[in-house]
């Protein structure tokens, strides 16, 4: 059988095979951005993945950038994780959850007070924020003091805590897909002149203070973090992203977390966006559990895993309509294809209603 299918460890984590679920908003939650009650079904469905990441969580509500999206920073939404993570272990598998903040990826309904949402720098995104009545443009955002950031740092140690407390297996610290820690990496969104800004180690400083805060409220074994070096989501851009990143990942090495997710190219889309970006030396340069993502199918993970290229490999789309995806890999059963118009929003259909094979 394909060495996918093997079993493996992200740091504290004990896992069945390296096939993970990443991380899919559904933006499903409800009142009181508390993920629903069939939250636990939907993932203890696809439990059968070695690792669950959880759909992108909230760390505050100054985090939140889309309508009905969880958050995991009030004891409502703590309590609303439990059922979610006691159904998967309760399946045998594992779940850690995804810590957001979008930064400028939001809106004033969408903010405390309809405040600004809060940026590095005051650059206007391109795009449209989801909000609940409707796509709306995004709005200039407002430029983080320096002094607020230890206080979002430890928005995000508190909410890996609460992780813990929800049931969590750990946390994937989001810093991707152009969201406020990815938003300080890239000098296209990052203007700054102070210690968060200018140089490529300024640049990355949010994420090593964040990460290393995760790490000491619940340990870099329950710790994983998620980097996305070329995507152009959410009008994220960088003049000269593979220093950046060799920088980024050979300075979290140190902390021996469980594992690094990668976005293999634009997220969701093409792998060479930026031809010949070498992600090989950012597996090389990080050392432990390394998870490929972007477009991978069943012969694409198989050969990647084969020829060390990746340690786990993370699919997202095919887990939405494949709860027993693991399976249909194994015995080479065909995929069902997610119908698009309910990846968001909605109720149970296209959520919870996708049959296994074996039903
Ligand atoms: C959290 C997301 C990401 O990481 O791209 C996201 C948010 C909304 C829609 C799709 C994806």
């Amino acid at each position: 059988g394909s060495p996918l299918f093997t079993p493996t460890k992200t740091g504290a984590i004990d896992l069945a095979n390296r096939v993970a679920m990443a991380p899919l908003t559904r933006s499903r939650a409800v009142a009181g951005d508390v993920p629903r009650a069939s939250a636990a079904t939907y993932y203890a469905q696809r439990a059968t993945a070695g690792l669950i990441i959880s759909e992108a969580t909230q760390i505050s509500p100054q985090g939140k950038g889309y309508a009905y999206t969880p958050g995991i920073h009030s004891e409502e939404q703590v309590a609303g994780w439990r059922p979610v993570t006691e159904a998967v272990h309760k399946a045998g598998g594992r779940i850690v959850a995804q810590l957001w903040h979008v930064g400028r990826i939001s809106h004033p309904d969408l903010q405390p007070g309809n405040a600004l949402p809060v940026a590095p720098s005051a650059i206007t995104p391109k795009g449209q924020a989801f909000t609940e009545t409707g796509f709306k443009p995004h709005v200039e955002p407002r430029a983080l003091e320096a002094g607020e950031i230890p206080g979002i740092v430890a928005d995000y140690a508190r909410a890996a805590r609460n992780a813990l407390a929800a049931g969590f297996d750990g946390v994937e610290v989001h810093a991707a897909n152009g969201y406020l820690i990815d938003q300080f990496l890239r000098n296209g969104s990052n203007k700054r002149t102070d210690r968060y800004g200018g140089s490529i180690e300024n640049r990355v400083r949010l994420m090593l203070e964040v990460t290393q805060a995760v790490v000491d409220a619940i340990g870099a074994d329950r710790t994983g973090i998620r980097l996305s070096p070329v995507t152009p989501a959410n009008d994220a851009s960088d003049s000269d992203p593979a220093p950046l990143f060799q920088y980024a990942v050979e300075a979290l090495a140190p902390l021996n977390l469980a594992y690094l997710h990668m976005i293999e190219g634009a997220t969701g889309g093409a792998r060479d966006v930026v031809p010949g970006f070498d992600f090989m030396a950012l597996k090389k340069a990080f050392r432990g559990p390394y998870m490929a993502n972007n477009g991978y199918d069943f012969a694409l993970a198989d050969a990647a895993i084969r020829e060390g290229r990746a340690d786990l490999v993370a699919f997202g789309r095919p887990f939405i309509a494949n709860p027993d995806l693991v399976e249909r890999m194994k015995t080479g059963a065909p995929l069902a294809t997610p119908d698009k118009s309910t990846f968001y929003g909605g109720d149970e259909h296209g959520y919870t209603d996708y049959p296994a094979l074996a039903a």
